[in-house]
């Protein structure tokens, strides 16, 4: 079989750079700022939360690095290019073909590209075996709950192996428990792989557990306001979720984040 990549995660500091964002900013018709001035790098390994209230242009900066829309000003930049299948993307409706079998689903990134699914079914195999779904592969989504569909989502965004995973609240439909068990498989499946994460919440909860880099937003403008080092080492599981260091990082976040919504623009 072959394998997805396994990529080691090196302590933030010691990892290599891979893209960046260098003073982005989107305007909409004109007169929407829906972004300004954004800064950011992204390094091999990274768990980076973009953090804030609603408007602050999260979604706006996740649809930039995706491609999906065009800065109004700066640039991204991606270092030695950015290649086909380099980028996975999570929504927060899992956006499954309902006609099409779970194997299917995850088989569409190889399909846009022109590839058959006897040439791509190591790799769908090994994606549903990393989300825990094997045994769904001939499924169909009716016949899954929220949480399975959601691992189908995220099985799909890694089938090509892409260096950048972009996940734009995932988990905030979901109810809490569900919401846990899958930030605690999706950093588990992090260790695994070793992939590159930008992730956007509004939950400062969220952030830290899953986080080593957590970039928190204020909206009218949207715009970076701090970054929070979550130093807490991984693997991270309940024994963190309930720790007193997991809340002593919670208490700075959110400290971080009421300086972000208190400032004026
Ligand atoms: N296509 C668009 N046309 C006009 N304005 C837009 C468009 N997309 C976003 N905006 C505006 O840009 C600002 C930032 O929106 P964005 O969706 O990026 O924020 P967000 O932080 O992701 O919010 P939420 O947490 O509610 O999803 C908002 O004021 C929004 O109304």
């Amino acid at each position: 079989m072959t394998d997805l990549i396994h990529r080691p995660i090196l302590p933030l500091g010691q990892r290599p750079r891979l893209m960046e964002l260098a003073e982005v900013g989107k305007v909409f018709n004109g007169t929407v700022t829906a972004l300004r001035d954004m800064s950011l790098t992204v390094h091999e390994g990274d768990f980076i939360s973009l953090l804030g209230p609603s408007g602050c242009g999260k979604s706006t900066a996740l649809r930039l690095i995706a491609g999906l829309s065009t800065p109004t000003a700066g640039r991204i930049r991606w270092d030695g290019g950015q290649g086909a299948g380099d980028l996975g993307v999570v929504f927060q409706e899992p956006t499954l073909m309902p006609w099409a079998t779970v194997a299917e689903n995850v088989f569409l990134p190889f399909r846009l590209r022109g590839k058959s699914f006897a040439a791509a079914k190591d790799e769908v195999d090994q994606a549903l075996s990393l989300v825990g779904l094997s045994a769904f592969a001939a499924s169909y989504p009716r016949e899954l709950s929220g949480g399975m569909k959601m691992r189908v989502s995220i099985a799909r965004a890694l089938v090509t192996n892409p260096r950048l995973i972009l996940m734009d609240e995932p988990f905030a439909a979901l109810d809490e428990i569900t919401r846990h068990k899958l930030n605690t498989d999706l950093l588990a499946l992090r260790e695994r792989i070793g992939c590159t994460v930008i992730f956007v919440t509004h939950s400062v909860f969220e952030s830290v557990f899953l986080s080593d880099r957590i970039i928190v937003m204020a909206a009218r403008p949207g715009r970076v306001i701090e970054e929070v080092t979550v130093t807490a080492p991984y693997p991270r599981d309940e024994v963190f979720r309930t720790s007193a260091e997991y809340a002593a990082h919670c208490q700075v976040t959110s400290k971080a984040l009421h300086r972000a919504m208190g400032e004026a623009a």
